[in-house]
């Protein structure tokens, strides 16, 4: 079975390192200093348990890797887009692509049932290239809770987390979902298959929405954002929009919105990643966490002011600093 990993970065460094190292048959698309340095020197991959290097099959183009069973997409939502057309050598008739990318996935709408079937999001899917070049039906859904960080080239650091939730559009436990699972389990990471998956993205998302933008503009750690009586209310307030949001499309929600920001204080003193991204100059992820929530507010008829209002400085930050909408 054949793995590619596109976007061989933090996340999708630390699962490949770890399918690589249980002897899977993956191969790592990435590019600049990073590849090269992997492609040299191996993979080194840092965890509490200790160091490991692997010998990685790496490219900076798809078409030195053929068809695929699985690709796995690691991207930043915003960097998917534009290589849509360069991952095609990747895709043969039965290749299934799993999205391992924060935020509404591009294929919401896509077996979801109702009147909003198919819809498209704009968003997080400019031009439909993900729908049309992907096709959806090739989908299987996924929700990433570990964190890591590349330190160096060729280096990625594990700091937390080993579950990819997966989950098919329609919530069947197809042999492609359960395939995949076995492999990430062979690997030691936890990759259990949802029968919901959408419900997990919420849950996940309901912290990236609110905590990265405003973690952005005060520049405050988790465990001070969520714990400041000011900043607290704006996260809530923003959450609650998006619950409204989220049950008109049929979403539970297994905890209540307290209970998502304690758990938020209790990460303690980390740094998000977009606020990461704006101290390392990085493009921001906004549109795929902020900016989607917005525009299903739009899909849904529901009022989002404070979501609007949080996306307006947030935007303008990622403006100023040029790592958004350039
Ligand atoms: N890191 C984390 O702890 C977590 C991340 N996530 C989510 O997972 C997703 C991936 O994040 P993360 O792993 O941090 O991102 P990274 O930026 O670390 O990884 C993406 C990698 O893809 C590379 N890349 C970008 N464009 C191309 C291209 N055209 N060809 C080849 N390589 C390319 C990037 O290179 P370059 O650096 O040169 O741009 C980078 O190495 C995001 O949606 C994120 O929100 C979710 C949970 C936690
Ligand atoms: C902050 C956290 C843990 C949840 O919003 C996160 O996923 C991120 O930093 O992007």
């Amino acid at each position: 079975m054949k793995i590619c990993i596109f976007g061989a970065g933090a996340i999708g460094g630390y699962m490949g390192a770890k399918l690589a190292q249980a002897g899977a048959d993956v191969s790592l698309v990435a590019r600049g200093p990073h590849l090269k340095a992997m492609r040299e020197d191996g993979l080194r991959l840092i965890e509490e348990s200790g160091e490991t290097t692997v010998k990685v099959t790496a490219s900076d183009d798809a078409a030195d890797l053929g068809p695929q069973d699985y690709v796995i997409v690691t991207l930043k939502a915003h960097s998917v887009p534009p290589v849509v057309s360069k991952m095609q050598p990747l895709i043969g008739e039965n290749t299934t692509i799993v999205s391992g990318v924060n935020g509404v996935p591009w294929w919401y709408f896509h077996k979801i049932g109702g009147p909003l079937e198919g819809t498209r999001l704009e968003t997080v899917d400019p031009g439909n290239a993900q729908w049309d070049g992907f096709g959806p039906d090739r989908v299987l859904g996924c929700v990433v809770y570990p964190a890591a960080e590349v330190i160096a080239p060729g280096v990625v650091k594990h700091i937390e987390g080993n579950r990819f939730s997966l989950g098919e559009p329609d919530g069947s436990k197809s042999e492609r979902a359960l395939t995949l699972s076995k492999a990430l389990a062979d690997a030691g990471l936890r990759a259990p298959v949802r029968p919901k998956i959408r419900d997990e993205i919420w849950v996940k998302l309901w912290g990236n929405l609110s905590f990265n933008p405003i973690s952005a503009l005060t520049h405050a750690t988790l465990d001070v954002l969520c714990t400041d009586p000011g900043t607290r209310e704006v996260a809530r307030n923003m959450m609650l929009e998006a619950h409204a949001i989220a049950e008109k499309l049929g979403v539970k929600f297994p905890i209540d919105v307290d209970r998502r920001i304690q758990g938020g204080a209790d990460v303690g003193a980390h740094r998000t990643s977009m606020l990461q991204d704006l101290d390392q100059g990085r493009p921001m992820e906004i549109d795929a966490l902020v900016g989607s929530v917005k525009e299903l507010g739009r899909v849904t008829e529901t009022p989002t002011p404070t979501i609007d209002t949080v996306l307006a400085l947030v935007a303008l930050r990622g403006r100023v600093a040029g790592l958004y909408g350039v």
